[in-house]
């Protein structure tokens, strides 16, 4: 769990790269940064662990963020909804690539947060309300996955960091909350 204390803040140049492409067959190393990412989320998101290590509750890593420049993200977007499913989803994104997206917008009403910002930054982040993703899984595999609202976002999020972007670069800086006609505004 090393990389608990020292999640890579804003101003690391790490977080601006266009990260590398993960190399398969996986490497041991690939393989447990994987597993410890996850972990990380899955960590975050319990009160008790979370409050105990002092964790900000997260719904998506990306490598870069834990200082590793390689286009690998993690994301747990846990269910509300008191039916039986605990996730949304949770998946482990190797070298993802949007490779469609839907004309309509759709951002957050709260805005978004960064593990890697500290500050708050307000304002509507504008993203693709559905996209389609072309990843592969942990044996190399193209995979195909379809995605839309907050799972949708935190996806977006996650690959923006793969390409140096962060959430903020998105916000409107004359108008922070305006929002796009005919986007969705999700609560
Ligand atoms: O990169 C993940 N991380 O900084 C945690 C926050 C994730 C996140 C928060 C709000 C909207 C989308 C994604
Ligand atoms: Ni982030």
């Amino acid at each position: 769990m090393y990389m608990m204390k020292n999640i890579t803040r804003d101003g690391n140049p790490v977080l601006r790269k266009q990260a590398a492409p993960v190399k398969f067959p996986l490497s041991d190393t690939d393989k447990q940064l994987a597993h410890d990412m996850m972990e990380y989320l899955i960590n975050s998101q319990n009160p008790e662990f979370a409050q105990k290590h002092h964790l900000r509750a997260g719904v998506g890593l990306a490598a870069p963020q834990v200082g590793i420049s390689k286009q690998m993200a993690s994301v747990l977007v846990p269910n509300d909804q008191d039916d039986d499913q605990d996730y949304l989803l949770k998946i482990t994104l190797i070298n993802p690539v949007i490779i469609s997206n839907s004309v309509q917008n759709a951002q957050l009403a709260e805005g978004e947060g960064c593990l890697s910002v500290d500050k708050d930054v307000p304002g509507y982040v504008p993203r693709s309300a559905r996209i389609t993703i072309r990843y592969q899984d942990f044996d190399g595999k193209e995979q195909t996955l379809r995605v839309k609202n907050y799972p949708a976002i935190v996806c977006q999020h996650e690959i923006d960091h793969l390409r140096g972007h962060l959430f903020y670069d998105r916000i409107n800086k004359n108008e922070p909350f305006k929002a796009e006609s005919g986007s969705t505004i999700i609560s």
